[in-house]
């Protein structure tokens, strides 16, 4: 009997699209080619892929019409649809947060009675409830920046990643950030348990194991390996194997992308050598 179609909403334009069919694709997945191609069927993996606006892709994945589904968990948060996060992604990071001109506001408690722009107004009611202060939401689209200039708000909520936007609008942030984002695995809260997501999950977390690590091969003298293992003690445990040289021992290690260099140094200094690092291209944990 084949397996039964998992149904995957995957998000169509924007800060999210490109990187999330990137990582499908490294997943094994089939991705669309064409940027107009709606729904696209992929029987080898029993899976089908549906190309939706970003912010509507919590409310189809939260009804239960499709299974799962990529976006950003500010968007997730804001439509405050029942889904649930199942998998944090790792790209399209960013922060949702005030900002203003320079001096006009130091943090939320400023805000009560002033007007705030924003395309994410449920997150921003949330946050303003919390903190008991009631101020007018102006909701936008988009290009929210410029609404300060435009007078038509005091302050703006926005995604901020670099910051060129509000400097390029004359804007500042300020007060603490209302949340952390990125992009995110989504599903109907209390969905029951089903292999096919599992696989899906899977495949993905082996994405990100070969995006943060690398592939670390030495050889080092046998009375270091202990230590040597202590530097780099891998996600379980190091693969030792004997050498010609009996006084000589074969190290394989995973290692965090971002420590290779340290690593290396660190088993150079102790003695390892032929330290050879390559890259992971796919992998089951
Ligand atoms: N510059 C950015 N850096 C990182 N993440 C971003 C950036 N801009 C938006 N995002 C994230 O992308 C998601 C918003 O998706 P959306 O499709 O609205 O992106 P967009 O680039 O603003 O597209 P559009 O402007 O076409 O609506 C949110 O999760 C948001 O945090
Ligand atoms: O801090 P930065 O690196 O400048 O990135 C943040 C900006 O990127 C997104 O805008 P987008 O280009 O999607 O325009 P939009 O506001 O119209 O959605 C987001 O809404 C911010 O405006
Ligand atoms: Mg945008």
């Amino acid at each position: 009997m084949p397996a039964s179609q998992l149904r995957i909403a995957v998000p169509n334009k924007g800060a999210l699209s490109e990187a999330a069919s990137a990582m499908l694709r490294e997943a094994g997945y089939n991705q669309r080619r064409d940027a107009k191609e709606l729904i696209l069927d992929d029987p080898d993996n029993s899976a089908q892929f549906v190309f939706l606006r970003p912010r509507d892709i919590a409310l189809y994945v939260g009804s239960g019409t499709l299974d799962v589904g990529i976006t950003g968990r500010d968007l997730l948060l804001d439509s405050r649809a029942p889904a649930d996060e199942i998998l944090p992604l790792g790209f399209a990071r960013s922060t949702f947060r005030f900002a203003g001109r320079p001096g006009v506001a130091s943090s939320v408690a400023d805000l009560q009675g002033r007007r705030i722009a924003t395309s994410y107004s449920g997150l921003l009611g949330k946050h303003l409830a919390e903190h008991g202060v009631t101020a007018d939401v102006v909701h936008l689209d988009g290009a929210v920046e410029t609404a300060v200039a435009l007078g038509i708000a005091d302050v703006i909520a926005d995604v901020v990643e670099t910051g060129t936007t509000l400097r390029a609008a004359g804007l500042e942030v300020f007060g603490e950030a209302i949340m952390r984002s990125e992009a995110t695995l989504v599903r109907r809260a209390g969905a029951p348990a089903d292999p096919a997501v599992d696989v899906l999950v899977r495949r993905l977390q082996g994405v990100l194991v070969a995006r943060q690590y690398v592939m670390v091969d030495y050889d080092c003298p046998r009375d270091i390996v202990e230590r040597a293992c202590a530097v780099a003690p891998g996600l379980e445990s190091p693969t030792v194997s004997p050498t010609a040289n009996p006084d000589w021992v074969a190290v394989r290690v995973m290692v965090r992308k971002a420590a290779t260099n340290q690593v290396m140094d660190e088993l150079y200094d102790l003695g390892a050598r032929a330290i050879l690092v390559t890259s992971i291209h796919a992998c089951r944990l």
